[in-house]
């Protein structure tokens, strides 16, 4: 954000792609950053549709950006059964600066993200720390867990092939 300008927190959403190396495998991650608060609640379902994964943040030095944490877990999970959670708490530099401006218990958070079966990491935007990690780990999870396999696509049709050619053209008159 440019300076003198105002904080309006995000509307609607923020695309991004990101080229992961999964073992040697060229991986695309299609980003849609979209807006935390649930005045934008619609709006983001239509991101979100979808999706192969969501990481879902909050702020560490918030407690009450932990609470709106479950709503969004429900939400994916009442909509989005195929789609793997990643909860993320953000700004760990400033918790690491000054313990007492932790409000949200690292164990307490493992334990829910045990429970809803979801990865855990805290990351800091400012300083970078485990923003890479985290990506790489949706990237690799998706290489080896998801069921769309790129290699299961159908192929495309051969135009050069007699066999695709006859089959393709059978219906004409
Ligand atoms: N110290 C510190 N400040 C941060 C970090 N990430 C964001 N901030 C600050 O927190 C404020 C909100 O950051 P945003 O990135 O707009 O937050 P957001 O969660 O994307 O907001 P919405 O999209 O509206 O939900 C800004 O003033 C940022 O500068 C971080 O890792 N460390």
């Amino acid at each position: 954000m440019g300076a003198g300008a105002v904080d309006t927190g995000t509307i609607g959403a923020a695309f991004v792609a990101k080229a992961i190396n999964v073992g040697g495998r060229n991986v695309i991650l299609g980003i849609w950053d979209t807006a935390g608060s649930e005045r934008y609640e619609a709006m983001s379902r239509i991101y979100y549709r979808g999706a192969k994964a969501a990481i879902v943040c909050y702020d560490l030095t918030d407690r009450s950006s932990f609470d709106r944490v479950k709503f969004w877990v429900n939400e994916l999970q009442n909509f989005e059964e195929n789609c793997r959670i990643y909860i993320c708490g953000t700004k760990s530099d400033l918790v690491e600066n000054d313990k007492s401006m932790r409000q949200v218990d690292f164990h307490d958070v493992q334990d829910y993200a045990d429970e809803i079966k979801a990865h855990l990491c805290e990351t800091s935007s400012k300083t970078g720390q485990s923003v890479d990690e985290l990506f790489q780990k949706v990237a690799e999870d998706y290489v080896n867990y998801s069921d769309f396999q790129v290699q299961s696509e159908p192929k495309g049709v051969d135009l050069n092939s007699r066999r695709d050619l006859t089959s393709y053209t059978c219906c004409h008159h």
